[in-house]
């Protein structure tokens, strides 16, 4: 599945988000490496520190499915550049990506970049450090 494909149902994910308080939306399309797709979107709550991203949906979806290896993940939000992701969701994405997952951040105008873990979370914690 290519860039285009990922990003687009990223949008459509998008439009799922329940963001009453934030009005901002996002939405996430993760692609495993066994070519099954995971939407996401944000979704908030009144107690606002409850909120969970639009890529913690979709990955958590993907791992409850038995899906834990993370071949390409496209997030979009309405942002001036492409989005940037939560220091949350960076930790929660160097679980399960590899240094080849692709990682495309986007906005609704098609500011797209391709980065990777290691570059959004340098010297991340992880299974390493517990000695796994
Ligand atoms: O990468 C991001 C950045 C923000 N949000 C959500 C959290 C909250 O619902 C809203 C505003 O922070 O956007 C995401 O889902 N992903
Ligand atoms: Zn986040």
């Amino acid at each position: 599945m290519d860039m285009k494909t990922l990003i687009h149902q990223a949008i459509e994910a998008r439009k799922k988000a329940h963001t009453p308080y934030s009005n901002f939306q996002v939405g996430a399309a993760v692609l495993t490496k066994n070519k099954q797709v995971f939407l996401g979107c944000n979704i908030e709550n009144a107690s606002y520190g409850l909120t969970n991203c639009a890529e913690r949906t979709a990955i958590f979806k993907a791992v409850s499915e038995g899906e834990k290896h993370i071949e390409a993940i496209a997030v979009v939000g309405d942002t001036d550049g492409p989005i940037s992701p939560c220091g949350a969701c960076r930790q929660v994405l160097a679980e399960f990506c590899d240094e080849h997952t692709k990682v495309y951040l986007t906005n609704l105008k098609g500011d797209t970049i391709e980065t990777t873990i290691q570059d959004l979370l340098p010297g991340y914690f992880s299974s390493k450090d517990l000695g796994k």
